[in-house]
């Protein structure tokens, strides 16, 4: 195919100004680039999307044919019903529009799905978020994307998970006594000095995860759902007579379960879920749990 590509533009303007290289593209160390135009196998669709955006110095736009579902997820908005962590992470990074639909007869032979063009471009400059700390959130906020943050967040699991996150950041000192930022961590901007030291180190860690999981996290079973509400149950049930929470007596540091309200409280996002939520809500929501001492990295 190479020997065939080049003896095509041999004698054309445009020989001396090709240059062919052959490799697996999620490996290869990519050259400079402005556009990327490509039809690659629908198994790397996610990695290959992270690979682009993670690339720097940052490209003007790819032109892309994915599998139509994968397509809608990319661009779904809050609401939709294919709305999901994959979109808001490459949302927060890009914008993307659907172009075209491409049939399944328009191939021979004809695959089983359908397919879709896609238009990814880059925001220049990146947004300033510490993507460990987004992404962690995001986990969480769409283990259910149909449940209210609320039932999300006060789960026994996540609040001993946050717990573990406070300790470790407390450790590092990055925490003051009061649980709040410490000077020098800039709560109002969502910490983004730690992003700017390490965005490359951020970035491919996040987006390493995220080519693997593909967004799939949405569609957990309805039963899985039921078992986190009688969690969350057991995690909000105050002893009244006592006005102590059984959740401390079982080593849920009540503290953090406050500040965890508090923020849902302040935000008005206690009620709300996930699927409806915009990248600037979950933004508000990230800057709060910020501002509480909440850490997700
Ligand atoms: C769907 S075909 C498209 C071929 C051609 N671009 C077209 O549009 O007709 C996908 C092509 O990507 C190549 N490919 C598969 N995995 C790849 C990878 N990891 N890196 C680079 N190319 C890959 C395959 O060998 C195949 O030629």
């Amino acid at each position: 195919m190479i020997v065939e590509v080049y003896k095509r533009v041999q004698g054309s303007s445009g020989e001396n100004r090709l240059e062919v290289i052959q490799g697996d593209v999620l490996k290869h160390q990519l050259p400079y680039f402005d556009l990327c135009v490509a039809n690659t196998p629908y198994q790397i669709s996610s990695p290959l999307v992270f690979r682009l955006l993670a690339h720097r110095p940052m490209f003007r736009a790819a032109v892309l044919m994915f599998q139509r579902e994968f397509a809608l997820r990319l661009t779904a908005k809050p609401g939709d019903n294919l709305y999901c962590r994959l979109s808001v992470n490459v949302q927060l990074l890009a914008r993307v529009n659907h172009l075209m639909k491409v049939a399944k007869n328009n191939f021979r032979p004809p695959p089983k799905v359908e397919s879709s063009v896609v238009r990814i471009e880059p925001r220049n400059p990146p947004p300033l978020i510490n993507f460990k700390e987004w992404d962690g959130m995001l986990r969480i906020c769409f283990q259910r994307k149909n449940r209210m943050l609320r039932a999300i967040f006060l789960q026994k699991s996540v609040l001993r998970m946050l717990e573990e996150k406070r300790k470790t950041a407390h450790s590092l000192g990055t925490l003051g006594e009061d649980g709040t930022l410490t000077p020098g961590l800039n709560a109002t901007t969502g910490d983004s000095e730690l992003l700017m030291a390490d965005e490359g180190q951020a970035l491919s860690t996040l987006f390493a995860s995220l080519g693997r999981e593909d967004g799939k996290e949405d569609d957990m079973q309805e039963e899985d759902s039921e078992k986190v509400g009688d969690n969350v149950q057991e995690a909000m049930d105050v002893d009244a007579s006592s006005g102590r929470s059984k959740t401390a007596k079982k080593g849920i540091n009540q503290a953090l379960r406050e500040s965890v309200d508090k923020v849902l409280k302040e935000t008005d996002f206690a009620t709300v879920r996930s699927k409806e939520m915009s990248i600037q809500d979950f933004t508000t929501l990230l800057r709060s749990f910020h501002t509480q001492g909440v850490r997700f990295g």
